[in-house]
């Protein structure tokens, strides 16, 4: 998928809504347990529900692993499932030397169909590259993490102009221009968005952490959209787990709408 099509879509949808389907088995509704799939029965009826909202989904892939080759089957299924026109992300934090980077790509990219990994960059370019290496392919390095340890050593000062995080997204935008490489900036990290902007003005960042983690949407809105938006910000458990009842879906649909709504003001306002 394009750069381009990304951003008709969020035109059209008037959203820049990711929802990631972080699926545990435990918390589906109990009326779903007889069925033969219920992890992808879930998926299913959530991505029926929310798709009129939102312009991705990204399944985590830790939590499908966790429940072995049925797992890896529901994740594959869901991915299926899902139409072409969505950006689908696979969560899946990848990246190692070189040669083994590249048969992480081939299981994303080639067995699951997905448009975009996640990868750690903590191994340098040689680990990164194996997944640029796909036509129309997506690379979403890490980069200034949602998560409180994200302190310990993204924000560490390297000299007194450059934090890690900062090393990180100004050597690897090297590596690939705006149409194949994304970065994570987590959405509690809202105040580092004007900065992060000045660095890469041109690159579309997945922002996740508003929803349960509590990061600030207008805010994130404001200093990380650019002219082709910009952003993809997901939210997980506030829209699967908004009801844990037979009316899921519904409750599912009204908490993306509720989001999209608020998006299209956004876009109204700020983007150049
Ligand atoms: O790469 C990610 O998606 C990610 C990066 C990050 O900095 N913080 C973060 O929460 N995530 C993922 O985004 C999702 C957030 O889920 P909720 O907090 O339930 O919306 C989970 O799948 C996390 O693993």
């Amino acid at each position: 998928m394009t750069k381009e099509e990304i951003f008709n879509q969020i035109k059209q949808k008037q959203s820049y809504l990711c929802v990631g389907l972080d699926t545990v088995l435990q918390k589906i509704p109990r009326h779903l347990h007889s069925e033969k799939d219920p992890v992808f029965e879930f998926n299913k009826q959530i991505i029926d529900a929310t798709a009129d909202f939102c312009v991705a989904y990204k399944p985590n892939t830790a939590f499908y692993e966790a429940l072995g080759s049925k797992g890896w089957e529901s994740l594959q299924k869901t991915l299926e499932y899902i139409p072409d026109t969505f950006f689908k992300i696979a969560d899946a934090k990848r990246g190692d030397i070189g040669n083994t980077s590249q048969l992480y790509a081939r299981a994303f990219f080639e067995q699951m169909q997905a448009d975009a990994i996640t990868v750690a960059p903590y191994m340098g370019k040689d680990s990164v590259t194996p997944f640029l290496g796909f036509p129309d392919k997506w690379v979403i390095l890490l980069a200034l993490t949602s998560n409180p340890g994200s302190a310990d050593f993204q924000t560490t000062a390297l000299t007194s102009e450059e934090m890690l995080f900062e090393k990180v997204i100004s050597v690897s935008s090297k590596w690939a221009d705006a149409s194949q490489l994304m970065y994570v900036v987590g959405a509690t990290k809202a105040e580092q968005f004007k900065h992060i902007r000045k660095l890469i003005p041109e690159h579309f960042l997945l922002v996740p952490g508003v929803g349960t983690q509590g990061g600030d949407l207008a805010l994130l809105s404001q200093f990380g959209m650019n002219k082709y938006c910009g952003l993809l910000v997901n939210a997980s458990r506030s829209v699967i787990y908004a009801s844990n009842g037979k009316d899921f879906a519904v409750q599912a649909a009204n908490e993306t709408k509720r989001m999209q709504e608020e998006m299209a003001k956004y876009l109204e306002k700020y983007l150049v």
